[in-house]
């Protein structure tokens, strides 16, 4: 851990200016950068939200990328190989973005492997299908812009920054997987039929991506006091859904909760109650994939261990050159 962003001593380690100051940036809605101080709390609690952000995009090339061998056209290939890369540099922004704070990138993929550090829990399920992988830009691609956009006005810069360019990829990753399905459901019956049954199984899951309700999300309320999160994570449910059902109808697919329905007075959809024992089982380690996913991503980190050798080795010759250099 590098210890040149700890705070200095005080109340929270902070003298009483330092916090003011602190305080009245958030206040003004400024940011925070990473050599200014700030609680170890906000520290704390942007590295937890950063690795884990950064966990999801990694873990999440698997469920898709699966499919890059199988996809049914040259063009659907090279879209989803795009699409994949993208994601590992999500994670690459993101994992820098979480070094800025003082972490150690090494220290967060140990803790990513040992399950010490969540991922997001949508990423456990398996992809049965290519209409998956549609759905999949559709609905996680789509939640994940709902939640990043109003990340963009995060109060600590780097993720801030970050989530700007993310969101634009995000966007063409959403709208790739919407076309897909546009293409599939002018197709065959079996065709329209794979994209329902993919609708059916990723919908709930795709709910659960925003958290837990309000009244049992233990990390809402600091977060949003310190304007990292901008929206709770039911207000980023509803909007999702408020997003979505105008899309389905398009599409011509049913959305699978009968209890589905605009509601007038609210100006909002009403919606069915995801089941929540089971994203707390599957955040817990207990999904369809967990053990698959962690141990896929602990094979390509001892299998790429040569590479991060060989850039190593590289990087001490060239400072020794460029030291040499400087000497003579
Ligand atoms: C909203 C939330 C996820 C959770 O709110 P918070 O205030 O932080 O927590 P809260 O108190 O409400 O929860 C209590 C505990 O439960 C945990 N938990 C909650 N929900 C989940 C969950 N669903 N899965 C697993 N764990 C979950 C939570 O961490 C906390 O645990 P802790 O206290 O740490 O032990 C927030 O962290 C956030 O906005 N993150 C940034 C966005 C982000 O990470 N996006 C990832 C998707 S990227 C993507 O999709 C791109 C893509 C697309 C396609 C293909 C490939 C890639």
């Amino acid at each position: 851990m590098d210890t040149t962003h700890s705070s200095p001593p005080g109340a929270d380690g902070a003298e009483p200016v330092l916090q003011r100051h602190f305080e009245a940036t958030i206040a003004r809605d400024q940011r925070i950068e990473p050599r200014d101080w700030m609680p170890e709390g906000y520290r704390r609690t942007l590295v937890r939200q950063i690795a884990q952000h950064a966990h999801s995009e990694i873990i999440g090339m698997q469920p898709e990328g699966e499919w890059i061998t199988r996809a049914p056209s040259l063009r659907r290939k090279a879209i989803l190989f795009a699409k994949v890369q993208d994601e590992a540099g999500h994670g690459l922004y993101l994992y820098s973005a979480a070094e800025t704070l003082g972490a150690d990138r090494a220290d967060l993929t140990e803790r990513l492997i040992e399950g010490r550090q969540k991922y997001s829990s949508i990423f456990n399920y398996p992809t049965l299908s290519f209409a998956d992988v549609g759905v999949i830009g559709w609905f996680v691609d789509g939640a994940a812009i709902c939640n990043q956009v109003p990340l963009c006005r995060s109060s600590y810069g780097p993720y801030a920054r970050a989530m700007v360019r993310i969101c634009k990829e995000e966007s063409f990753h959403q709208r790739q997987g919407y076309e897909l399905l546009m293409t599939m459901m002018r197709g065959t019956k079996e065709q329209r039929e794979m994209v329902q049954d993919a609708v059916d199984r990723w919908w709930w899951p795709s709910l659960m991506m925003f958290g837990p309700p309000d009244d049992a999300s233990p990390n809402s309320a600091q977060s949003m006091a310190w304007k990292i999160k901008r929206h709770s994570n039911d207000e980023l449910r509803q909007r999702f859904v408020d997003m979505t059902v105008p899309q389905a109808e398009k599409l011509g697919v049913t959305l699978p909760d009968p209890e589905l329905r605009w509601n007038e007075e609210r100006g909002h959809h009403d919606f069915g109650t995801p089941d929540w024992d089971e994203l707390m089982r599957v955040i817990k380690g207990d999904g369809p994939c967990n053990a698959q996913r962690t141990e896929r991503r602990r094979t390509a980190h001892e299998e790429g261990a040569w590479v991060r050798e060989a850039a190593t080795a590289h990087a001490a010759k060239q400072a020794a050159r460029a030291q040499k250099g400087a000497v003579a």
